[in-house]
């Protein structure tokens, strides 16, 4: 498998009918990073990776997967490559919903087989580490559809995970887990990228976002409004103007965070809610 060395995306635009989701967006996503993709609920951000995971074409602008078009890489080799986690279960089929735990994450191992052949001894190791990493290993005989929210995502991190791609556009998977499992999850998003793998996640989280991410990149009504060091994004006006909150900034053994604190209005002065500048 030829290597990539980036997906590098730019001008991209795509509608949902009368909806513009995406308005001419450049992004780019390199192997040993971890970026945050943030913004408001509608910003555009589960279009945007879709069309990187190479699910959904876009409109208008370009994609590539290490230089190559969608048509040039091939569908398996695009699968290989990038391993997608999308934002719901609802994106499987009763069907799926019915399958056992383990089976729903050997479904990440089917880029990587010859149709109609048995799972490899490499296959059960990949599926076995990857139900270790998200742990989930304990539902492994368990129908997907009677997990609990958090677990099943967890399942579906480690169907995405037992791809064991160089790539990794995860979708929410912190929104649902519990605290431990969402530092679990976020720990080992940011070892996938030391290891060299180009990881980009969703997060409605900003206390996550700066403080496991290398980049951010904010989207707001299908636009990139910023994209760089966590502290650089999550500037006040910035954040005021994306979110319409104030965030409070403070350290602890000395890493930065942040929590949302209060509604602010962007075109209003410093005041806060209680009055005090
Ligand atoms: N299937 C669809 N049909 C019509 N409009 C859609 C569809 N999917 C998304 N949209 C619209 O496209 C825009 C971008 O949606 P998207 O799901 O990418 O946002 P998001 O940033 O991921 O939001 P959230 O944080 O709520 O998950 C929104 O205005 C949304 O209403």
């Amino acid at each position: 498998m030829t290597a990539i060395d980036a997906i590098a995306a730019s001008g991209l635009k795509l509608a949902h009918g009368a909806q513009l989701a995406l308005d001419g967006v450049d992004f780019t996503l390199r192997p040993g990073e971890i970026v945050g993709l943030i913004g408001p609920n509608g910003a555009g951000k589960s279009t945007l990776l879709r069309i990187l995971a190479g699910v959904a074409p876009p409109d208008a602008g370009q994609i590539a997967w290490g230089g190559q078009t969608a048509g040039e890489i091939g569908r398996q080799q695009l699968a290989r490559c990038v391993a997608w986690l999308s934002q719901s279960a609802d994106s499987l089929s009763d069907d799926n919903g019915a399958m056992r735990a383990s089976d729903i994450v050997a479904l990440g191992r089917l880029p990587h087989r010859r149709a109609f052949a048995s799972l490899t001894a490499a296959d059960h190791a990949a599926i076995d580490r990857a139900m270790d990493e998200a742990d989930c290993r304990q539902f492994r005989d368990r129908p997907l559809n009677g997990l609990s929210g958090g677990e099943r995502v967890r399942v579906l991190l480690a169907r995405a995970l037992a791809v064991e791609a160089p790539f990794l556009l995860a979708d929410e998977p912190a929104a649902a887990l519990d605290p431990l499992h969402q530092l679990q999850v976020m720990r080992l998003l940011r070892a996938k990228a030391r290891a060299g793998c180009g990881v980009l996640v969703t997060l409605h989280d900003l206390a996550l976002a700066s403080r496991f991410c290398d980049r951010l990149a904010l989207l707001v009504d299908g636009r990139k409004l910023a994209d760089g060091p966590p502290q650089a994004v999550l500037d006040d006006a910035i954040v005021a103007r994306a979110f319409h909150v104030r965030l409070a900034h403070a350290s602890h053994r000395g890493e930065n965070y942040v929590t949302p604190w209060e509604p602010v209005d962007p075109w209003a002065s410093n005041r806060t809610e209680d009055g005090h500048d």
